[in-house]
């Protein structure tokens, strides 16, 4: 099977650099009419599959959001990723999972492994039990062209004391991250399959993202105030590896189907204009 790595990078050279997430926050299911439900949750899931399932690159579902509806939202989680699936988006699931090896592999089972009913091409993980325990992960989305996209910088102010503090070595957090995923994605073309989380937020970053290999997912565009020109800020010379992301700023135009449309082309046309021609 392809890597998930060559499936990102023919995405994002057929649709655009672009990643939008589904995140039905109770605020946004009142917007748009819905009630705060499965039944509102279906809805809006349906309508943001309808409207950029076949033009976003890769949509990006928010686990939170439907598991906070039990299994019945779960259910709604595993029709949306059908769904997703069928419209020729790549599905990544932001779900942040992270623990011993032997449970991460627990995981590794439910995401990446095919015949899961929540199967994704790619999920985001957290290395705060060392990026080793998420070896599961890597092993399993290596076999199965899957990817896994680890967090680094995040975009939330209280991340940089734990992911800024130095380690024995003399190196951060974040840069022990980067060195071991820019590790994992060595040789690999056009695109490393292992990813790293890095906020459009967080400003210069003082850290050497260069040697990384594989894709930057930059979430909080828009609603957490960053624009596409702080990416040029954030990411300098590896401007070309950015997949930037958002939600809250896409999914605010709906439950119109054409304003969601032009609402993800408004800020893929924004960041066209600052990252590198792919
Ligand atoms: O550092 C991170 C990692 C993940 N996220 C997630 O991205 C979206 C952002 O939503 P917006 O509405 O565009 O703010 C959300 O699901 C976060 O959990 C992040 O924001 N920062």
């Amino acid at each position: 099977m392809e890597s998930f790595g060559t499936r990102l990078h023919r995405a994002i050279t057929e649709r655009g650099p672009l990643c939008v997430g589904i995140d039905p926050h109770p605020g946004l299911l009142a917007q748009w009419g819905l009630p705060d439900d499965v039944e509102g949750l279906d809805r809006f899931s349906r309508t943001v599959v309808e409207a950029l399932g076949d033009r976003v690159a890769v949509v990006k579902p928010q686990s939170a959001f439907f598991e906070r509806f039990g299994s019945r939202g779960v259910a709604i989680l595993e029709s949306t990723i059908r769904q997703l699936r069928d419209a020729g988006s790549l599905v990544l699931l932001d779900v942040k999972r992270g623990d011993i090896g032997s449970t991460v592999s627990a995981y590794a089972a439910a995401y990446l492994d095919p015949s899961s009913p929540v199967y994704v091409d790619a999920v985001t993980a957290s290395p705060y039990l060392g990026v080793g325990s998420l070896a599961p992960m890597f092993e399993l989305a290596a076999e199965h062209g899957g990817g896994v996209f680890v967090l680094a910088l995040t975009s939330n102010p209280e991340g940089a004391a734990v992911q800024r503090a130095v380690t024995a070595d003399g190196r951060t957090v974040a840069q022990t991250v980067i060195d071991e995923i820019s590790q994992l994605n060595r040789g690999a073309t056009p695109l490393g399959s292992f990813g790293l989380v890095v906020g459009a937020t967080i400003g210069d970053t003082g850290h050497d993202l260069s040697g990384v290999g594989g894709p930057l997912l930059a979430p909080g565009l828009g609603a957490q105030g960053a624009g596409a020109a702080d990416l040029r800020t954030v990411f300098g010379s590896s401007l070309a590896s950015v997949l930037p992301s958002c939600s809250r700023e896409v999914l605010s135009a709906g439950p119109d189907v054409a304003a969601l449309r032009a609402a993800a082309d408004r800020v893929l046309v924004d960041c066209r204009a600052v990252l590198p021609a792919r």
